[in-house]
């Protein structure tokens, strides 16, 4: 068969976008995990991840994420500024829901966060601390910037779900440099008694006030550049912290680039959102011949290049760059 993927970037985490949307692809359950073993093999095509934009019955469209290692997640916040720029592209909508595994969610197209970067703005919800919900298998009903002794003698973590589940603690730069974030994300990724499912785990370092720094290792991938469902709970998580404030914007630095996220508190009904706001890039579109038995011996028909975005995504990533190097 044919597949025409395009291959996007929210903060340089990246996705083979599949459009089930204006086309007739469909897939089984098992082709769609061997698909993504197979394109995002870093040593042929590679990305973090596969988008599936497909029909839905209760929103403009919808978005199935899967992971590098086949595994399916609830949510991708980077991904989905992706989508949303697709959906933008083929539907012509600048402003619409999008079906995701556990909630419709709004997205929509906003100012450019740099000079001529595509730009989307994507909530971020339900958000729940319940420890169930990871699930994280402890005695206590949540985990808020608390130790987990099981895990680590004295760092204090965050655990949430945004709806994926995300494990968080803040920094210092000498923890940062050290090895420990992929020690402990190892170990919470392999079978355990903690983290039953897996987790997102980030190490976040505020900058000054209004900026942090976020680093995750992802559950089925591995270090990312960014990742945009763990920037926004970790802006939630600094919030806490009083590090920084409730609706209020708070820019959000990664090894990709930049997002800016702002966490709203609905009081009456005790309830967090976050805007997640950033680039939607595209890549390269790409023809891919696959024969749905053996996806891994797919051949690349054809591959064009946006050049011009990619130049222009890179200003915004040397002066992000540049700017790390000092504050960090
Ligand atoms: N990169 C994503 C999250 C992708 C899913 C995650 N690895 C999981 O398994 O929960 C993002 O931008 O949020």
């Amino acid at each position: 068969m044919i597949i025409e993927g395009l291959k996007s970037h929210g903060s340089g985490n990246d996705f083979l976008i599949i459009d089930e949307l204006t086309t007739n692809l469909t897939f089984t359950e098992q082709e769609r995990e061997n698909l993504a073993k197979a394109l995002c093999n870093r040593g042929r095509l590679g990305a973090d991840g596969i988008l599936f934009v497909m029909k839905s019955e209760q929103a403009d469209c919808r978005m199935r994420v899967f992971n590098a290692d086949g595994s399916e997640a609830s949510m991708c916040g980077n991904g989905l500024r992706c989508v949303a720029r697709y959906a933008n592209d083929v539907l012509g909508l600048d402003k619409m829901i999008v079906e995701t595994m556990k909630a419709n969610l709004l997205v929509e197209k906003t100012d450019d966060i740099y000079k001529g970067i595509p730009t989307f703005k994507v909530e971020i919800s339900p958000v729940s601390f319940n420890v169930k919900d990871l699930p994280l298998i402890i005695e206590k009903e949540t985990l808020q910037n608390e130790p987990l002794p099981e895990l680590h003698s004295s760092l204090l973590f965050s655990a949430l779900a945004v709806p994926n589940p995300h494990l968080i603690t803040l920094v210092d730069k000498a923890i940062l440099q050290s090895d420990l974030q992929e020690d402990l994300s190892v170990k919470v990724n392999q079978p355990n008694e903690l983290f039953p499912d897996g987790v997102n785990v980030s190490f976040v370092k505020e900058l000054e006030p209004g900026s942090i720094y976020v680093r995750t290792f992802e559950r089925g991938v591995g270090f990312t550049n960014a990742c945009g469902t763990a920037m926004s709970a970790s802006s939630l998580v600094t919030c806490f912290a009083g590090l920084n404030e409730l609706e209020r914007e708070i820019s959000v630095y990664n090894n990709g680039g930049k997002v800016k996220c702002v966490v709203h508190h609905d009081t009456e009904n005790q309830t967090y959102l976050i805007d997640l706001i950033g680039n939607a890039t595209y890549e390269f579109k790409v023809s891919l011949e696959i024969d749905k038995n053996h996806p891994e011996q797919f051949e690349i028909l054809e591959k064009d290049e946006f050049e011009e975005e990619a130049s222009l995504y890179a200003k915004l990533q040397d002066e992000v760059q540049t700017y790390l190097q000092t504050a960090l």
